[in-house]
């Protein structure tokens, strides 16, 4: 029997058919302003919040504080609570580039991992190898071994993935085969805003619904519509942006 780790976001379970495989790595790619970030809080927020799960947030975009704000905002009110008493763990710009090298950044987090006992991490984002390795093949090889470990300590991750066109790329990139899934946001601008949809590609060892599914970010973060008609549905009034 296949252990799932729910995201706890009204309507991505029901089309996981569950969840996320337990002790899995899931690609979430998506142009600027998709929703990537925001799924990754939404996902760690509610593991604390509704399973009792603890979460790890990697980030080389932001600082705590930054990324305090912005989960506040949307509606994860007592974000600050919890990475102040330990059940989210932040590492953010300042920590892990206070390690020159990758080695070093996985040394602590390892530690970590073996001191508390996580559930979830985030990793926002894939980028960040560019950043310490020039090398291709040096990239491959640490990325591999940073999945591995994630693994091995029981972790469901979920990891961000910048793209530069609206519509998912057709060049299927390695950090595609080495991770176990795939969700896609996608956002098409509009005369009075912009849609969005899901897509969740692949989901190893889950049989999932891969249709194309509209979703909107309100306060309280990421919901997704199952049925496609009910994104057409709504009123101008009711869509958020
Ligand atoms: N309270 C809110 N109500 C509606 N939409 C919101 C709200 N807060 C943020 N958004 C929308 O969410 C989007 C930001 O999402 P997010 O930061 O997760 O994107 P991203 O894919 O991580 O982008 P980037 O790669 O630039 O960090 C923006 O497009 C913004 O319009």
């Amino acid at each position: 029997m296949i252990e799932l780790t729910k995201t706890g976001i009204d309507g991505l379970d029901e089309i996981l058919n569950g969840g996320i495989v337990k002790n899995s790595t899931t690609l979430v790619s998506g142009n600027p302003g998709a929703g990537k970030s925001i799924l990754c809080l939404q996902f760690i927020y509610n593991g604390v919040e509704q399973f009792d799960e603890k979460g790890i947030y990697l980030t080389f975009e932001e600082d705590e504080e930054d990324l305090r704000e912005a989960a506040e905002s949307i509606g994860f009110d007592k974000w600050g609570e919890y990475v102040d008493n330990g059940d989210i763990k932040v590492y953010d710009k300042k920590v892990l580039l206070r390690e020159n090298d990758f080695s070093s950044s996985l040394e602590l987090l390892l530690d970590d991992f073996e001191d508390n006992d996580y559930d979830r991490v985030v990793l926002d984002s894939l980028a960040m190898f560019e950043l310490f390795f020039e090398n291709e093949q040096e990239k491959r090889t640490y990325l591999l071994k940073f999945t591995d470990i994630l693994s091995q300590n029981d972790l469901t991750t979920l990891m961000t993935n910048e793209q530069g066109a609206v519509f998912p790329e057709t060049e299927i990139g390695l950090e595609n085969y080495l991770t176990d899934g795939n969700i896609y946001l996608i956002q098409t601008p509009t005369e009075s805003g912009v849609n969005r949809y899901v897509w969740v590609a692949k989901m190893r060892k889950q049989d999932i619904e891969t249709d194309i599914f509209p979703m909107e970010i309100s306060h309280g973060g990421i919901r997704v519509h199952q049925n496609a008609s009910a994104f057409s549905m709504m009123s101008e009034d009711d869509n958020p942006l």
